[in-house]
């Protein structure tokens, strides 16, 4: 596994931790790493960052990898260099871009006059392109290099554990199963609302805004898992033939961008005890982008299994509190006997990310009265954090099963659904409200 971009921090941020929980799961895994960047370096500088970023429970496997790995140093948008990057693997190589967009592509480029060996797995971090037309045209690109299911648009939501207790929970249980659809559901929100600022991220995030950074790739990855029609397996065919239907049907609600969207930016605030600097204010900002930090947006998936039911997705950085969830809110009964006191709510069948928690709200009879409601939860905790997504995106590729991976068609299908908002945002028919860091959001906004 050749990991390009070995100096920069998903590298060492997530990358790598997470090559070591796998390695540590999975002690018999055969794998040598290299590390390639453009930067001068030392093989023994590279295994002692490797050996920093691996837990320090590691596995001797992982210890092994780490001490094995090797650093090359080249400029991977020149077809001579990844020669010489092909030239090292001792067997089929992954190919990791962590990576600016911009580079990858070139280096895709660039592979076109270089001979691929068989089996040549290419894994792209995203952005997947910057609208329709990029993505078909890189998809094309890829084409002529590698098999489809050797190109694994990496999107770590899609290995999540919540998302995939979402396919358990879904999918094996008779009690959800059959009210999975318009008939039993009114509304589908997912929400990713983070206390995180920028974190030094200006650089890509002040181009991209939480629109293109979570909505328009992971938000609507789980839309897709969400909405999809139940495929016959979830092999790698079956599933994102499934998904990547679901994200055809999709578009914006009643095709009205202006009023089925909302945009916000934060202001100076205290979050979590820290005071952060109004977005405008932080490092290599351009306030006149006009970038928003906060993105909500409507879809209705036009499918007879979701006929008229919103699909709300929103995100945010700077907000408290943090809401990670995928919230699915059901109809209520078609008859409440008269008898009944108290207030009812509508059913809500929640996921939450990290710790991973799975609730079903519902109206239990509690109090003193024979027919009294009250509100109840039962929730189960099903432990994980975000950190083994990554585990299980590298499984995923090292195991050349792409089934958790992005599909180049589903990629252009992200970019079409929110064409239309990013074109109402250019156009300034939306306006960008603000809100205080360490908020919920603007207070003129009404709660989803
Ligand atoms: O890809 C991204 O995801 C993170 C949120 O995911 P998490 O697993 O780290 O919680 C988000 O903060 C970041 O802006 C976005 O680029």
């Amino acid at each position: 596994m050749f990991i390009f971009g070995a100096n920069g921090d998903l590298t060492s941020r997530l990358l790598l931790p997470a090559l070591g929980q796998l390695l540590t799961l999975e002690p018999d895994r055969g794998i040598h790493l290299v590390g390639v960047g453009q930067e001068t370096g030392t093989d023994d500088d590279w295994r002692k960052r490797v050996t920093e970023c691996f837990d320090d429970d590691a596995g001797p496997t992982a210890r092994r990898v780490a001490q094995e790995s090797r650093y090359l140093q080249a400029d991977v948008t020149q077809s001579d260099e990844l020669r010489t990057v092909f030239a090292a693997a001792r067997g089929p190589a992954v190919l990791y871009f962590a990576v600016p967009p911009s580079i990858a592509q070139k280096s895709c480029d660039a592979m076109s006059g270089v001979d691929i060996p068989d089996g040549t797995i290419l894994a792209l971090e995203k952005p997947f392109g910057s609208d329709e037309s990029s993505a078909r045209d890189f998809n094309h690109m890829l084409a002529q290099l590698v098999p489809e299911n050797q190109v694994f648009r990496v999107d770590h939501f899609l290995g999540q554990s919540i998302l995939l207790d979402v396919f358990g929970v879904r999918f094996a249980n008779r009690v959800f199963e059959p009210v999975w659809s318009a008939e039993h559901i009114e509304s589908v929100v997912i929400r990713y609302d983070e206390p995180l600022g920028l974190e030094g991220r200006a650089g890509y995030y002040d181009s991209a805004g939480a629109l293109k950074d979570m909505l328009q790739s992971h938000l609507l990855q789980i839309l897709a898992v969400v909405a999809m029609d139940p495929p016959a397996t979830l092999d790698e065919r079956d599933l994102r033939d499934a998904t990547t239907a679901a994200l055809r049907a999709t578009h914006v609600w009643h095709d009205d961008p202006v009023k089925s969207s909302r945009r916000a930016r934060y202001t100076a605030g205290e979050v979590g005890g820290e005071m952060l600097p109004a977005y405008v204010d932080e490092n290599g900002v351009d306030p006149a982008r006009g970038t928003e930090t906060l993105a909500e947006a409507t879809f209705a998936v036009d499918t007879a299994r979701w006929q008229g039911v919103p699909f709300i997705l929103r995100s945010g950085k700077a907000l408290d509190p943090a809401v990670k969830e995928i919230a699915l809110t059901f109809r209520q009964v078609r008859h409440l006997p008269h008898q009944f006191t108290g207030a009812t709510s509508p059913d809500v069948l929640s996921f939450r990310f990290g710790p991973d928690e799975l609730s079903l709200h519902i109206n239990v009879h509690k109090g003193t009265q024979p027919f009294e409601l009250h509100r109840s939860a039962v929730t189960a905790d099903l432990g994980e954090g975000s950190m083994r997504a990554y585990v299980e995106v590298l499984s995923g590729i090292l195991d050349g099963d792409a089934t958790l991976a992005v599909r180049g068609d589903a990629a252009e299908q992200c970019w079409r659904i929110v064409a239309p908002i990013i074109d109402a945002w250019r156009d300034g028919k939306v306006p960008l409200d603000d809100y205080p860091a360490g908020s919920s959001g603007p207070a003129s906004w009404r709660p989803v």
